[in-house]
């Protein structure tokens, strides 16, 4: 049975993750709260490491935020996560683990790159400026997961997934992703009976959402992978990075539609086009994670809905 440690369990990602590797049966799943463990603290990683000696990690920790937390925590943003990364990749390599998987994120793409997104698009433009930060110090754990490859013929793989949501989310009205903020209020609007409901940007720009726990079966999948496969995709050779996506996307306007409905609220859906757009579109290429065999099973309804019937559930708590 294999140890692994899931950095950030608590989190969307990590939280699926845990459920996704508990459900296969075959792994002993290792823990620690950022209360327990704070990840920017490299000797306290290096040590947690030594003592735990774990097979593999999955690396769900990090400092995320939506467009205008990003925007506006560039430096949390930026030396968080560069921080986290350091620690657990020292940690990691010093504690011989054989098999990582980081998480990156879509929005390390070239801002205005050809649709749908392929992996070698990577660094073939500029980023978009309103999550420059995250991205570069994404960027920063994708080029970490090579250089340790081709350094120490180490086996880490980086995940480029798409927009997430799903259970547990971050729910902020300032700090959260366009699903779940959009799903709290109309939920609020509703209770109170307003008559209107303000989203952000022009409602223009499209995006490809992911319930979170397909993305916790698709780490599940890799991590699951042969030695033969895994050791190819993180062949010291090539980039070890692959997308996670749905393979369609839908527009801001067009998800405000369908959350609208999925709250069953009925007033007006205004925009705020004083607020940032962010990147006009990020549909990820998935040929290569299809051609390994996976695919996401959750359509956005189901997931929508599931999700609703969740956040409902925590608000009675
Ligand atoms: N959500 C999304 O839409 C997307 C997410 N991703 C990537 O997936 C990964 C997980 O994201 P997601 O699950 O949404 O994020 P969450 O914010 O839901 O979870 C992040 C987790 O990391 C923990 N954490 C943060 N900083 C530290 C630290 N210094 N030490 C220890 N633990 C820490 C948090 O704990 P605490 O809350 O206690 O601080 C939390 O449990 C990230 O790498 C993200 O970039 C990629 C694409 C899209
Ligand atoms: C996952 C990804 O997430 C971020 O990038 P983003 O895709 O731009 O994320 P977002 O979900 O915040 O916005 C998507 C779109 O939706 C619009 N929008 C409307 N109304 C609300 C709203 O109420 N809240 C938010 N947050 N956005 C809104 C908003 O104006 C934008 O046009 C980065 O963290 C990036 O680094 C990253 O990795």
């Amino acid at each position: 049975m294999k140890k692994v440690y899931v950095a950030g369990h608590r989190g969307l990602v990590g939280s699926a993750t845990v459920k996704a590797l508990a459900a296969a049966g075959s792994y002993e799943i290792v823990t620690r709260t950022h209360d327990e463990l704070d990840l920017c603290d490299r000797k306290a990683t290096r040590e947690f490491f030594m003592s735990e000696r774990p097979d593999y990690v999955v690396m769900c920790a990090a400092k995320v935020g939506g467009i205008l937390a990003n925007a506006s925590l560039p430096v949390d943003f930026l030396h968080n996560n560069l921080a986290i990364q350091i620690s657990v990749f020292d940690g990691a390599h010093a504690a011989g683990i054989e098999r990582m998987i980081f998480l990156g994120s879509s929005c390390i793409y070239p801002r205005d790159c050809p649709q749908p997104i392929r992996e070698d698009y990577l660094l073939s433009g500029p980023l978009e400026a309103t999550n420059r930060p995250y991205a570069l110090a994404k960027i920063a754990g994708v080029e970490s997961c090579w250089s340790f490859n081709r350094q120490y013929q180490t086996r880490y793989l980086a995940l480029m997934p798409t927009n997430l949501y799903g259970p547990g989310d971050n729910y902020h009205p300032d700090t959260s992703h366009v699903l779940p903020a959009l799903m709290r209020r109309f939920h609020v609007a509703k209770m109170n009976r307003d008559p209107r409901v303000v989203a952000w940007g022009s409602g223009m720009p499209r995006r490809e959402f992911m319930y979170s726990l397909d993305i916790g079966d698709a780490i599940a999948f890799l991590l699951g992978l042969p030695a033969s496969d895994f050791g190819a995709l993180t062949s010291p050779d090539i980039a070890p990075l692959i997308n996670v996506g749905v393979g369609e996307d839908i527009t801001i306007r067009e998800l405000a539609e369908l959350v609208k409905a999925t709250v069953s609220y009925e007033g007006d859906l205004m925009f705020d086009t004083t607020k940032p757009d962010g990147t006009p579109r990020k549909l990820l290429d998935v040929t290569r994670l299809r051609t390994l065999g996976w695919e996401a099973k959750t359509s956005l309804g189901v997931g929508l809905q599931a999700t609703y019937e969740h956040f409902l559930r925590d608000q009675e708590a």
